[in-house]
């Protein structure tokens, strides 16, 4: 396929260099499209069908393979010999069962190391099946290699019930809800993959993006989805959407909450809205040697007609000075003229008219908006009536209001505002498909934002409550979703984990009815005995430091998770002992295996090996207990196949015996 594309002569079918230029750029693309990588087989897996898919399944109707891959190949004659794994014909080899076989006889999946074919495993899925269903060992073997390198695509392995969020349809939302290693992050980028395939040509159109929680989770998942052919994907944070203003300042977690609160979405609209006055002062046109004069109760219909219309601020403000003009056309017309468009233009342009809007509807910089709010306590006051009390009116009021917006220490916070501001002015541009990963964390008013962002669009919405770490952290998913505008989202729930070995899954949910009452805890699909060890030591950086090294000595990645205090004395000890490390985000190799991760960045990403330090001390680095049980929660489920927690204070009593039932 690729020579075919390479050998393309395009020189006789193009009209011109554009064309020419166009064509070429999609030519080599297309090159880049189906480069051979090594060690990404061609196909996975194989279904025999029973019948011919779509064929009439008459008796004798014959039956047909098909090869299943990350990408559709077909052979010199342009007959199909690889399907690609979102295509309908391929999505039995993720949902048949022996209950229900989807008309195929045989699924085979196939294993590789490094690129090589090394194992085939079949199922008979009209046969009876001999014992109780298995795990295959296929899937057994992938979801315990060792992790290398950023993340990697889950194709040959989809389980069925990922495969019915991947596949849902593109017109609904749908939210997520699952426990640590339950496959949230996976799925959600395998349905983009999905969405992409299947609507492409609108998706292209309107764009598609992928949330995360912060850079060094965006750079470990960036190559999922180049590595299934979709380059187009944009990645970004919360924070990089409403990158309005600089941000060089942090909230106290009180005036944090009240801003994030969507009480503020009211205070803000009031706020603009109060920018309106009502017309007390006629409008008087002159034109040649004419005169036309706009009474005041007129402009007054006109301004009241835009306020209940209930259109952006800044389209009222655009279409008053034509509302305007369109009047004194109407008494021209009234008074024997013929004026044209050109003339309603004119008007429009008039001193006289510009004057008046300016005075009734006039421009408003979002940013200055909600610095007048933030530092003007009469005016935060007036709008904030009825809706905030005075206490939180103080906590969001700053201590010293800055001059300007160049000079202001704006707060992420702020700048979510801004961004609602800016979007009661100016329509924000929806895109056709958003994917909010770690959804859990979201301010009400930050899911706003990202609800604008695909207001005509859907949105697959993934999170796990047990894991909101942030003061502001939703507790129920239905909430959730209305502030992001889509109140009828599907939530489904994923409860089978395939990261953390059982024994630490155990171990970890102990503390689930102590920070989140009423989540069921993760069902771990892997057995590894030995997995959880627990270590007393005085001397905290040495212990660390061994356990990194006895971790080591396995195959695969170390990660050293600690409360942030504690990040500076085990970067020395480390260094002291001779060990490099990398920062989370940095890819792991086979040479650089070793991360020192803070608690705080854990969220999201996973090692081999997790050597977690002093986990009281993880508990006692946020503001209060509940949230800091949950950050325990988060580094205790990073582990793919050992945990080894080292502690000089007892481990927290929530953690030190199974809840009773
Ligand atoms: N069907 C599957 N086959 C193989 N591996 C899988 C499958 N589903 C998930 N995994 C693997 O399990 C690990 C955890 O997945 P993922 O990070 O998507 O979980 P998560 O639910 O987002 O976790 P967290 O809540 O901790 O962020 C990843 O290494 C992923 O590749």
């Amino acid at each position: 396929m690729r020579e075919d594309v390479q050998s393309l002569d395009i020189r006789d079918v193009t009209a011109n260099w554009v064309n020419a230029a166009v064509l070429e750029r999609q030519i080599d693309d297309r090159i880049k499209a189906l480069a051979d990588l090594s060690h990404t087989p061609l196909f996975f897996g194989r279904l025999d069908y029973l019948h011919a898919p779509g064929a009439d399944k008459a008796e004798g109707a014959e039956g047909e393979s098909f090869y299943i891959g990350r990408r559709h190949v077909h052979d010199a004659d342009g007959d199909p010999m690889v399907i690609d794994w979102r295509a309908p014909v391929s999505q039995p080899f993720y949902r048949a069962s022996p209950k229900d076989p989807m008309d195929v006889g045989l699924r085979r999946r196939f294993g590789y190391t490094g690129g090589e074919l090394t194992a085939y495993e079949d199922e008979h899925l009209t046969e009876a099946p001999a014992g109780p269903a298995q795990t295959s060992k296929l899937l057994q073997a992938e979801i315990e290699r060792p992790r290398v390198g950023p993340m990697r695509d889950i194709v040959a392995t989809i389980q069925p019930e990922q495969d019915e969020i991947v596949r849902a349809d593109l017109s609904g939302s749908v939210c997520v809800q699952g426990g640590p290693g339950t496959g949230k992050t996976a799925v959600g980028l395998h349905r983009v993959a999905y969405l992409l395939y299947a609507h492409r040509d609108r998706l292209a159109r309107t764009g598609t993006l992928v949330i995360g929680p912060n850079k060094s989770f965006l750079h470990y998942i960036e190559q999922v989805l180049p590595a299934l052919g979709e380059l187009d994907v944009k990645q970004a944070t919360v924070d990089d959407l409403v990158a309005r203003v600089e941000v060089r300042a942090t909230d106290s977690a009180p005036a944090a909450v009240v801003k994030g609160d969507a009480r503020m979405a009211e205070v803000l609209r009031r706020a603009l809205r109060s920018h309106v006055t009502i017309p007390t002062e006629p409008v008087m046109v002159v034109r040649g040697s004419r005169r036309w004069r706009i009474p005041a109760y007129e402009l007054e219909e006109i301004v009241q007609e835009l306020l209940n219309r209930d259109i952006r601020y800044g389209a009222a403000h655009d279409a008053l000075p034509q509302r305007i003009a369109h009047t004194v056309l109407v008494r021209m017309e009234q008074s024997g003229e013929a004026p044209d468009d050109r003339v309603q233009d004119a008007v429009a342009r008039n001193p006289a008219v510009k004057a008046a809007v300016k005075a009734v509807w006039p421009e408003v910089d979002p940013a200055k908006l909600v610095l007048r709010l933030l530092s003007d306590a009469d005016f935060l006051a007036e709008h904030a009536d009825g809706i905030l009390t005075a206490d939180e009116q103080k906590t969001v009021l700053a201590e010293k209001p800055a001059r300007s917006v160049k000079s202001a220490k704006w707060s992420l916070a702020d700048a979510v505002l801004i961004d609602e501001a800016g979007d009661l002015i100016a329509r924000t541009h929806s895109l056709g498909h958003v994917v909010l990963d770690e959804a859990q964390d979201l301010s009400p008013m930050q899911y706003r934002a990202v609800g604008r962002r695909c207001s005509t669009g859907s949105a697959t919405i993934l999170g796990d409550l047990a894991q909101g770490t942030t003061p502001w952290a939703t507790s129920s998913w239905a909430e959730a979703l209305t502030h992001l505008g889509k109140a009828g989202a599907h939530v489904e729930e994923l409860t089978a984990g395939f990261r953390v070995p059982r024994e630490v899954i155990a171990y970890a949910s102990r503390l689930l009815p102590h920070m989140s009452p009423g989540l069921a805890a993760v069902s771990s699909v892997r057995e590894n005995p030995g997995s959880l060890s627990l270590r007393t030591t005085d001397d905290l950086d040495g212990a660390a430091v061994t356990a990194c090294r006895d971790s080591l000595r396995h195959e695969g990645s170390t990660g050293l998770i600690a409360a942030d205090a504690r990040i500076p004395a085990l970067a020395e000890a480390l260094t002291a002992a001779g060990l490099a490390y990398l920062n989370p985000g940095e890819e792991t190799t086979a040479d650089a295996r070793l991360t020192l991760v803070p608690a705080s960045l854990a969220k999201g990403l996973e090692y081999d090996y997790v050597v977690l330090d002093e986990p009281a001390a993880v508990v006692d680095g946020e503001p209060d207990e509940r949230t800091g049980l949950r950050r325990l929660y988060v580094a205790l489920t990073r582990a793919v196949s050992g945990l080894i927690i080292n502690h000089h204070a007892p481990v927290p009593e929530q953690l030190a015996a199974p809840a009773a039932a």
